[in-house]
């Protein structure tokens, strides 16, 4: 009996295995065979019944969307809001390794659903998968499968998920990801590489630089007036929005090599939490590779030109029609490198204007952007006005307050017996803050304050005994030159006298 009852349960499962084999093949025949317009017009008649009979609507959020590269930001945003607030209630999740990431991120897997309520209302989210029709050749990756979220919910809730939920997520799936995203540091790509495969134009790395605005060296007062305008900045969306001006700001950080302009940058990215993009200007050929450059910059990023002064001529056409020809247009004349002729060729004046605060900075809001120089006087009026670089921020040699900073985070310490006599110094020595820090860098890993203070208060002497040298001798220089023309002048007067008696003569 035993024996029979085991065939018969044996013939069973192969009769029922040879029959859902013979479905799947039959279903693949149909797939293949029966027309598309067929397959849409029975799937077109299922819906319209199954409309006129369900009180509940859905709706589908597509990953990728027509004419468009990568995924869909609406699709991108459920999925980080999913994955941030009802991930929890799925069986099955889908763990992935972002690009260029640490962190894991968690996403509800395919066919999964998820139920979400929000104001009393309950929402079924199911994520689906179409593989594409067997005799269709794809040459694009995210051709082949295509994912879907669903969405579905009673009809009586559909103004509050037109106008307020679906808000909700987007909001809320845009602010998980930028919690959850690595922050990164961009480089330009030489626009003889933006042909290629992947035709990208920026080329990036993890952003992992220590600085904060803790461990910057600056005057306190400064640093939180700089830290409430970017809070300001960060927080003024509908400010910004009120006032007709583009979400942006420029910042100029001006000063002497070695003061913190790049740590400062640093510091803002850390503290807004945004991406870098180093615009390396001399790699760019002309205005449309510029154009072309910030327009695939996204929004919660600060955009960086260092050396401005150094990286192009940005001197504009106004300096050529200046026809004066006095000594000091000449000394002039001689720092500015040549002015831009080519405009075709040459990214300009104008053509980086435009870049900060044209058209193409109306492309995308909550973006900064940040020039740094050590020659604020070489660069054109019309680039740093405030509307474009709203704030000058000067980033000076090193002064007791900063030097307490650099102390702390060096050594450790808040006070030294040795502070007053470094605090005299600083008041009568200019030294960077990068020499400073330089100087208080222990030698060992057991740190030796003493030791290090009194390097640093060696090093300010000799800094101080340099200057006062460098002044004595420029102001014998000084003299002589004086001399030399109250020479001339006398020689010449003299001349003048004789060319004078002579026409007298
Ligand atoms: N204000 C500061 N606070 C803390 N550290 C500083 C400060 N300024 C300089 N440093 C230290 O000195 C180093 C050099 O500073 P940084 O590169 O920021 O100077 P910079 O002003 O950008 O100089 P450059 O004009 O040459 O580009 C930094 O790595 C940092 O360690
Ligand atoms: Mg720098």
């Amino acid at each position: 009996m035993e024996t029979i009852a085991g065939d018969a349960h044996g013939y069973g499962w192969a009769g029922l295995w040879s029959a859902v084999a013979s479905l799947i093949f039959l279903w693949s025949m149909v797939q293949q065979y029966v027309p598309a317009q067929l397959e849409e017009y029975l799937t077109t008649l299922s819906r319209r019944l199954h409309a006129a009979i369900s009180p509940y609507v859905t709706i589908t959020i597509d990953e990728h969307v027509p004419d468009s590269f990568g995924r869909s930001e609406a699709y991108l945003a459920a999925e980080a809001y999913l994955s941030a607030t009802c991930a929890t209630s799925a069986r099955r999740l889908r763990a992935d390794l972002a690009a260029g990431s640490d962190r894991m991120s968690v996403a509800v897997d395919d066919h999964e659903e998820v139920v979400d309520e929000f104001r009393g209302a309950k929402l079924w989210w199911r994520k689906t998968k179409t593989l594409p029709r067997s005799n269709v050749i794809s040459w694009s990756a995210h051709e082949e499968e295509r994912r879907t979220y669903c969405l579905t919910f009673h009809n009586r809730h559909r103004g509050l998920v037109d106008a307020v939920y679906l808000p909700h997520v987007l909001a809320e799936g845009r602010a998980a990801t930028v919690r959850n995203r690595q922050r990164r540091l961009f480089t330009n790509n030489p626009s003889s590489d933006w042909s290629g495969w992947d035709g990208r134009v920026w080329s990036h790395v993890k952003l992992e630089h220590p600085s904060t605005f803790a461990t910057l060296g600056m005057h306190p007062a400064k640093k939180q007036d700089i830290i409430d305008d970017l809070d300001m900045f960060r927080d003024g969306k509908d400010y910004y929005a009120s006032v007709g001006k583009a979400w942006k700001r420029g910042y100029l950080l001006f000063g002497p090599p070695g003061t913190g302009k790049s740590t400062m940058i640093a510091a803002m990215a850390n503290y807004l939490d945004y991406d870098v993009y180093d615009l390396e200007l001399t790699a760019v050929k002309n205005n449309t590779e510029l154009r072309r450059l910030f327009i695939e910059t996204t929004g919660k990023s600060i955009i960086v030109i260092e050396d401005i002064d150094c990286s192009i001529d940005l001197t504009g056409k106004r300096k050529t029609k200046k026809k004066k020809k006095d000594k000091s247009s000449k000394k002039k004349k001689k720092m500015a490198p040549p002015v831009a002729m080519d405009e075709e060729n040459k990214v300009t004046l104008s053509g980086l204007l435009n870049f900060i605060d044209g058209l193409w900075s109306a492309c995308g809001g909550e973006r900064i952007i940040v020039f740094t120089t050590n020659h604020k006087e070489k660069l054109d009026p019309a680039l740093i006005r405030r509307g474009r670089m709203d704030s000058h921020i000067e980033m000076s040699y090193c002064c007791f307050e900063s030097f307490k900073v650099l102390a702390k985070n060096y050594l450790h310490i808040a006070d030294h017996e040795l502070f007053h006599e470094i605090q005299q110094l600083l008041g009568e020595v200019d030294m960077s803050p990068a020499d400073v820090a330089e100087n208080l860098m222990p030698k060992s890993k057991a740190k030796d304050v003493d030791a290090s203070l009194g390097k640093l208060i060696k090093a300010l002497k000799e800094a101080k005994e340099e200057a006062l040298a460098k002044a004595s001798i420029g102001a014998v220089n000084e003299e002589e030159a004086e001399d030399d023309d109250e020479e001339d002048d006398s020689s010449s007067s003299s001349e003048e006298e004789k060319n004078g008696k002579n026409k007298n003569d």
